[in-house]
This record gives structure tokens, sequence and C-alpha cells, in this order.
């Protein structure tokens, strides 16, 4: 009998058929869009930043494939399986409140610095290199960590369903990744996010619907009630009341929740991938991507966590379900075990899949990150500051292919000094916590002052480090290694020391000695003079015979992008709307902030309420809905929006099909089109 419920041939299935069959998928896209369409990926503006086009539909479902890691499946459902229902609470909640103020940077990015590539260009504009070079090893150091955690968890996975070789899923699953965004860029990126995550949602209400519905071992959230209870009568939780997994009232959950919120601070305000979303968006709707993305995104880990993270506490004792360790715990492996034991082979593949569309679409996201900070931070800058834009683009390609390397290598290193994704995940914040306040101060804030920033964060780093360390010794009679360090106590130390020293020195600093900065330098970072086609190379190499066919309408735009052209560009740019749009953000993102995180567990906390069967049959029903509300948001709505373009696509598909060459895109030879 093998060790593992699918063969090894499931696992390199899975990593190497669909990571291909989707690296040809978006080839062929990329193709289409450079036929039919005015945005090509040879130009590098197109590359990094999708031309800066896209509309919100679809860059909030890039937020939500891009911010849903292997973690927000595993870590959110091995909460669950800890802490019972308060886990998918802290864990959903506890990440979705940063991309929703993230709405205010995002805003802040279109008023003062709407042409850059990256964030590291403002802070290095604004603060000169002394700061691009502190505030780039927090990037970069947020890059490695998120993509170890989802290689490490996307491994992990893959090998315990399958046996298939962790070396080589470190390696394997960053490979179809990077063949894909090498092509095709941002927009690439953008596409792939969105055909993951319409994947994704089908395969998490695939799971909703088995465990609260048809499934004969739990079947409705009335059964998952009675066997929670009978649960929690073998196995009380410490700490939560009555020992329940059914209450909020979680004095574990809550520290992961404190844990969670400031790591997760840091993987947002830190990370270049949400900061090109905001870049490739278009401006007039970037605040409203982050909000959508932001809300649309809690239901993944808060419903799915509640179903299968339950469902692995619900099943122990069943024979199909396998015995957890606190390693596999901490791996993250309670969804997978749960999804096994309720539908076998097929459940196991089902969340292999997901796992894989999850892990490859967040790592595409860091791809094309890593690779725009190193082309326009490092090589740009330091190495050759008159790049051409072939030189760029090929920086740029390079860049995707060596850190994939890198991910499938950091990946190793953790899984050989035995960190699992549960530890990174709740260490993240010690290590990166204390640049959150001094970039977001950077971005926003005339005032912000820049050696009471640099100071705060390096300060905070080391503030976070020690309390962390010093925690661990004083807890375990100075016993200092991966399991002793990883206890919740030494981790909630490390994390409010690092953002807490950070924001305080660069909060204060920045009141005593205030900055007077007017924006202009980061104003003009990139500001282009303005070509009327973005397709002039490319249309050079047309034929004259084919030149004289070309019907297509002119603004044709994209699947992604629709028309958007300079004029309209300048518009959307407007200071007074962006500051209006800057407003709205703040007033809703801190609104959904205190609601999410204070009005709503707060009160159930310090009650000690342990929910009956019509109490968490409403919280289960809640879910539900909202995960139908994120599926029409990041799924139909993007088509929704793009429709024209499809439309225009399939027509300029249809007349090449009758007259070769008919229906290719042509740029408007009228000076009002940029496209
Ligand atoms: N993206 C997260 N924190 O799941």
């Amino acid at each position: 009998m093998p060790d593992t419920i699918l063969p090894q041939g499931a696992g390199y299935g899975v990593v190497v058929g669909i990571g291909l069959f989707f690296s040809a998928f978006m080839i062929s896209l990329t193709a289409i869009q450079a036929r039919y369409t005015a945005f090509s990926p040879k130009s590098s503006e197109e590359f990094t930043s999708a031309s800066r086009s896209v509309k919100p539909g679809l860059i909030a479902s890039g937020i939500v494939s891009a911010w849903t890691w292997a973690a927000t499946l595993l870590q959110s459902s091995a909460v669950a399986y800890k802490f019972g229902i308060s886990g998918p609470w802290w864990y959903g909640a506890g990440a979705t409140v940063q991309i929703l103020l993230f709405a205010m940077l995002a805003a802040k990015l279109k008023l003062n610095a709407p042409y850059a590539h990256t964030w590291l260009e403002i802070v290095g504009v604004r603060w000169g290199k002394t700061a691009h070079l502190v505030f780039m090893f927090f990037g970069l150091a947020t890059n490695i960590i998120v993509s170890s955690m989802l290689i490490l968890g996307g491994s992990a996975t893959v090998t315990d369903l399958t046996g298939m070789s962790t070396i080589a899923a470190c390696f394997l699953i960053p490979l179809g990744v990077a063949i894909y965004v090498v092509v095709g860029g941002m927009r690439s990126t953008l596409l792939c996010d969105y055909t993951h995550t319409t994947v994704l949602f089908a395969i998490i209400l695939t799971f909703i619907f088995t465990v609260y519905s048809t499934s004969d071992k739990i079947g409705s959230p009335a059964k998952m009630h009675e066997l929670l209870t009978n649960a929690s009568a073998v196995t009380p939780v410490p700490g939560n009341a009555q020992g329940s997994y059914i209450t909020m009232r979680s004095k574990n959950g809550l520290i992961f929740g404190v844990i969670n919120i400031i790591g997760n601070f840091a993987t947002v305000f830190q990370d270049q991938a949400y900061w090109q979303r905001a870049i490739a968006s278009r401006p007039a709707s970037t605040v409203k991507a982050y909000l959508l993305g932001g809300l649309a995104w809690f239901a993944i880990p808060f419903t799915f966590a509640t179903t299968l993270g339950l469902a692995a506490v619900a099943l122990r004792g069943d024979p199909a379900m396998k015995v957890l360790s606190p390693a596999d715990v901490s791996a993250g492996l309670p969804a997978a075990a749960a999804a096994a034991a309720l539908l076998g082979k097929a459940g196991a593949a089902a969340i292999l899949v997901l796992l894989f569309l999850a892990v490859t679409s967040a790592c595409s996201a860091e791809l094309i990150a890593v690779s725009s900070l190193l082309t326009y931070d490092v090589y740009k800058t330091y190495i050759n500051p008159n790049a051409t834009e072939q030189q760029i683009l090929n920086v740029g390609h390079a860049a995707v292919a060596l850190y994939a390397v890198v991910c499938g290598l950091a990946g190793l290193i953790f899984f050989y000094i035995g960190v699992s994704m549960g530890w990174l995940y709740t260490f993240m914040g010690v290590i990166l916590g204390s640049g959150v306040a001094p970039i977001a101060l950077c971005i926003t804030w005339s005032k912000a002052n820049k050696w009471g920033c640099i100071g705060g964060a390096i300060a905070g780093f080391v503030a976070g480090i020690v309390a962390w360390l010093v925690t661990t010794s004083t807890l375990n009679n100075g016993v200092i290694n991966v399991v002793t360090s990883g206890g919740d106590y030494e981790m909630l130390a490390g994390n409010l020391a690092s953002i807490g020293v950070g924001a305080i020195v660069a909060t204060l600093s920045s009141i005593i000695w205030p900055d007077n900065y007017d924006w202009e330098s980061t104003r003009a970072i990139n500001k282009p003079v303005r070509d009327t086609s973005r397709r002039t190379e490319e249309l050079k190499t047309d034929s004259d015979s084919e030149k004289k066919e070309h019907e297509v309408v002119t603004k044709a735009g994209s699947v992604a992008g629709d028309s958007f052209d300079a004029a309209e560009e300048e518009d959307e740019l407007d200071p007074v709307a962006l500051n209006k749009a800057f407003k709205f953000a703040s007033y809703s993102s801190v609104g959904l902030f205190i609601v999410l995180i204070i009005l709503v567990p707060l009160p159930l906390f310090f009650s000690h309420y342990v929910y009956t069967t019509s109490g968490l049959t409403g919280w289960v029903a809640v879910g539900i809905a909202w995960t139908f509300c994120s599926a029409i948001t990041v799924v139909l709505y993007p088509l929704y929006e793009s429709r024209h373009a499809l439309f225009l696509i399939s027509k300029g598909i249809f007349k090449d099909l009758f007259a070769r060459g008919s229906g290719k895109y042509v740029a408007d030879p009228r000076p009002t089109s940029a496209a």
C-alpha cells in the first residue's frame, strides 16, 4: 500500500503538466494581445506596468490572486484546526485590512509619483541612495520570504499527497511560471491571475458545498457543530472559552490575530507586487480596485478554513482521516488531510490543483515584482543609467529567470534547516515589520523625516530580533532553536517590537523635525514624453500590404485594458480627483478596519460566547454568501468591464479567419490616439 493518497505521477502531472499547459495558454493569450490590441509586451512599460491601463475588476482579481498564497489556504486551516472558528476570522480579517488600507497608498502613488515603476524609485528620488539601499533590503527580503513560503507550502503539500520529491517540487513549481512571465510580462501575469482565481473559486465552492451540504460525514453546519462539540469534549482547546472550537473567545487565536496583522502589513506595504498592481491600474479606479480586491479576498481564507480547517477537527478519529502531528500542522497539512478524508483521491487531487494554482499565480506576481526591482532599482539605477529600451527588457527577462531559481533555492534551504511555512508566516513581521510605517510615511506625508524613517526601520529591525530572541530564551530556559523560537509569545514580542519601534521612531522624528517636501521630484520620475503610437516599432515590421488591410477599429484596447490613451491618462491624473479618491480610500478602509478588527471580533471575544447550532449556521452562511459575492467581483465583473475589448478581439480573430491579416490591430494615425 502506498504511503501517499496519490501516486508520484500525479504530483509531476500537476506541477509539470498543468504548469506547462498554463504557460502555453498564457503565451497564446499574449500572442493574441500583441496581434489584436494596442498593447505589446515588447515594450518595457507594457512588460512591467501593463501600460498603466488596466481596469479595476482585473486589478482586483490580480490582487486576490497575488494575495492568495499557499498560507492563505493552509495556514488559515491550520489555525482553524488549532484554535477553532477564531482562526479563520483572524487570518482573513487580519490580512484583508492591509489591502484595504493600501488603497490610500495607491491613491497617493497616483498623485505623487504617477509614472514610477517601483515603490523604491520613489524612496530613492525623495531620500537618496542610503534610503534606497536600506529599503531595498526590506523590499527584497519581503519578496524572498513570501516566495519561500509559497514554495514551502506548495512543495510540502505536493510531497505529502503524492510523495513527489520536495527538491523537484521546489524548482519545478516556479519554472512553468517563469516561462509565461518572461513571455507576457505584467499583463500576462494579470490574465493568468484571472484564470487561476476563477478555477480557485470553483474548487473552494466545491469544498464548501461538500462539507456543509453533501458529505455523508459532515453535510451540514448542525452536524459540524455536533462534531466540533465532541472534539472539544475530548481535547479542549487551551485558552478558549469552555475549551470550545466554536467560540471567538480564544486567547491564542487573538495572539495569532495580532501577529497576523503585523506580518501582513509588512508583506503588503513592502512587496512590489502590490505596488505594481497599483501602477498597472488606471488612475481613476485604483482605489476601487484595492477595496474590491481586499473585500473579495477575505472570503478565501475565512470560508475555506471555516470549511476544511474545521472539518479536519470534526473528522478526527475517522478512519480516512490522517493523524496530524504538530509538525504536520505547522506545515499546513490539516486542509489536505480533511479534503482526502472527505473525498478520497478526488479531494486530494482537487486540493493539489488548488494549491498549485494559488502558489503559481502568487509566484508569478513575485517574479515580475522582483524583476522590476532588479531592473529599475539595481540595473538602471546603479549599473547602466542610460540603458536602452531593449537592454531594460532583456534584464527584466533575465531577472525573472534568475529569481525563479532563487525561489527554488530559498524554499529548499528553509526546508533543510527545518523551517516550515507556518513558522515563517509568524516570523515575517519580526524582520519586516519595522519598515511598514517609514514606507507609508515616505509615500503619503510631506513632513516625513528622512533620517527618522531610515533610523526607525533599522532600529525596529534590531528591536524585533532582540525582543524575539530574549523572549525565546526567557520562556524556554535559555534554549533557542527553531521549535522554541516559534512559540506564540516569542513571535508576538518580536512582531510588536519591530513594527512598534519602527513606527514610533519614524513618526516622532517627523513631528519633531518635519520635512517640507513638495513632491516635484517624485512626480517627475519617468514622466513620459508622449509618443502617439505605442506600436511604432511593430508597425515598422509590418508589410505594406498588411497595413492596407488593417480594419480593426482603432481603439481596440485589450482584454485587460480597453482603450486608454494619453489624454485620458492626463485627465485621470487630475489632482483634485485623486485627492478625493484618497479621502474616500481613507474613510472606507479605516471604517472597514474598525468593523473587521474591532466591532465584530472583540465583543465576541469578551463575551465568551460559544456558538449555538444556529449561531454557527449563520456564521457559515455569511461565509458562503461572501464567497459568492467575491466570485462575482473577481470572475464575472472583469469580463463585464472588458466586454467591448473581448468583442473587438473576437471580431479581429473572425476577420483573420476569412482574410488573413485583415483583423490585425492597427494604431490610429489621428493624433488623439496613443493606443
Ligand atoms: N496573503 C496572506 N497573508 O495569506
